[in-house]
Order: structure tokens, then C-alpha cells, then sequence
């Protein structure tokens, strides 16, 4: 299988390049020949935009069987403590819109785009390719996807009333959006790093989400395929 590992920063997809440097077999810049499977590195940089541009650009070349997402992410669930790995079922463009006084108004409700449009389906992206894993054993969740990270309590609550979302990420959203285009079966895999709250980063975990990340990434790619149904 040809599976690519993507992450928006290089600080996010790191242990994964040490891990494969020491347990694979390097076949070019950033690829890796892993126990049968092809895994390449791409690094699609911070937020939406960034995201879509490389992934576009990269999926025009070539096609793989698999595309991941990991990386860090913001959490609105108390049952979502800092260092848990989730897997994302559906995404939320939050701050695409426009600001009514105090309300946010996002493209479908301005009537600007139509709720089902291809790819979305009542204004979400959602993951259709996650049945295909016969036991994913990280909880599946519901994010959104800002440019800028909820940090007021007027913005958070605004953000639960309209979506009720378990995680917040800069670019799960645009992921999905490509990969749905694209036809490419996907997979957002995200580490909590922090609670969605009034901005405290001295509260934030990167460490210790990072080391979950990996250690379920690792998990999941010595099982690979195994664990899907090859339709
Ligand atoms: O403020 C800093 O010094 C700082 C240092 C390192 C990382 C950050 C981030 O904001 C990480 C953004 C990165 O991680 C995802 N992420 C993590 N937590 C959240 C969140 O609460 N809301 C949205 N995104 C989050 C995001 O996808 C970025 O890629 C800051």
C-alpha cells in the first residue's frame, strides 16, 4: 500500500521520521519502504490555506491508497483531557462568514453555498472512508477548523452553540474537503494538546500529546491493512 503521513508542521510528524529512520528502509526524500507499504512524509503547513495549496498540488501528481492527518489539536470536551488521540468522523469551516453584531453567520446561512453542495453534507465534511477500520479504539469525534484559535469566552461559547464540537483545528477541515474532491480515502488521526478555553498556553500539553500521537500512529501502521476492510 502507498500510504501518505501528512502533518501541518514538522514538529508534529517528527517522531514518526525517527521511528521509520531507525525500523525501515529510506527509498528517496521523505519516503519510506515499511514492512510491504510505501509511507511518505508531507509536511502541508499551518491552517487552511496552506493545506489546501500542498495537498492539491501533491494529489495532482499521484494518488495514494491512504492519506493521514496528525497533529495537535484543541479540545471542547472535558472527557477529552490533554494527551487523548482521537479520530476525526466530521469537520466544520467555523469561521468562514460573517460577523452580525455579536452573531457569526457562516456561508450556508448567509446563502452563500448550499448546505449538500458537494462535498458538504448539511454544511460538514464527513468522513465517509472511516467504516472501512474494523477498530479504530481512539474515540470518533465531531471538529471544527478555524484561522484563529478560539480564545475568549465569547468566541468558545458562540462556537458550541452553533456545532457543539468535541476538537478545534487550524486545517482538519481543509483535509477533508480535498480528500473528499480528490476521491482519496482519508484519515484525521489528532492528539489533544490543550482544552478550548480562555488562552492559557502555560496549561498546554505538546509533549505529552505528542508522545500519544505517535505511540496509536505507530499501533496502527505495524497493524496496517489489517485492520481495514478492503472494499
Ligand atoms: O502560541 C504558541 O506559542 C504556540 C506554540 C506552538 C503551537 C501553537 C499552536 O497554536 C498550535 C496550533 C497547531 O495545533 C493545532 N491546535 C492545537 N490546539 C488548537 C486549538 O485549541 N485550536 C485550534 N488549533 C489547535 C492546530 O491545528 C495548529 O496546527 C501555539
Amino acid at each position: 500500500m502507498h500510504i501518505w503521513v501528512t502533518a501541518p508542521t514538522a514538529m508534529e510528524i517528527q517522531p514518526l521520521i525517527s521511528w521509520l529512520e531507525s525500523d525501515s528502509q529510506q527509498t528517496g526524500q521523505q519516503k519510506y519502504r515499511f514492512r510491504g507499504h510505501d509511507i511518505v512524509i508531507k509536511i502541508t503547513g499551518v491552517g487552511a490555506v496552506a493545506t489546501v495549496f500542498h495537498l492539491t498540488r501533491e494529489l495532482e501528481k499521484e494518488k495514494p491508497d491512504w492519506i493521514l492527518q496528525i497533529g495537535l489539536a484543541g479540545s471542547y470536551d472535558v472527557k477529552l483531557a490533554p494527551g487523548s488521540v482521537v479520530a476525526v468522523e466530521r469537520e466544520r469551516l467555523a469561521d468562514l462568514g460573517a460577523e452580525d453584531h455579536d452573531c457569526f453567520l457562516d456561508i450556508f446561512s448567509l446563502g452563500l453555498e448550499s448546505p449538500d453542495a458537494f462535498p458538504f453534507e448539511q454544511g460538514w465534511l464527513v468522513n465517509p472512508y472511516l467504516k472501512r477500520f474494523r477498530n479504530l479504539a481512539v474515540p470518533v469525534v465531531k471538529g471544527v477548523t478555524v484561522q484563529t484559535v478560539s480564545g475568549s469566552a465569547a468566541t468558545i461559547a458562540r462556537r458550541v452553540a452553533l456545532y457543539q464540537p468535541q476538537i478545534e483545528t487550524m486545517e482538519g477541515a481543509a483535509f477533508h474537503y480535498v480528500c473528499l474532491h480528490m476521491q482519496v480515502p482519508f484519515m484525521q488521526l489528532r492528539a489533544i494538546s490543550n482544552y478550548v478555553e480562555p488562552r492559557d498556553k502555560s496549561k498546554w500539553k505538546i509533549a505529552e500529546a505528542l508522545a500519544s500521537l505517535h505511540q496509536t500512529l505507530q499501533h496502527w501502521l505495524l497493524a496496517w491493512p489489517e485492520q481495514l476492510q478492503m472494499l
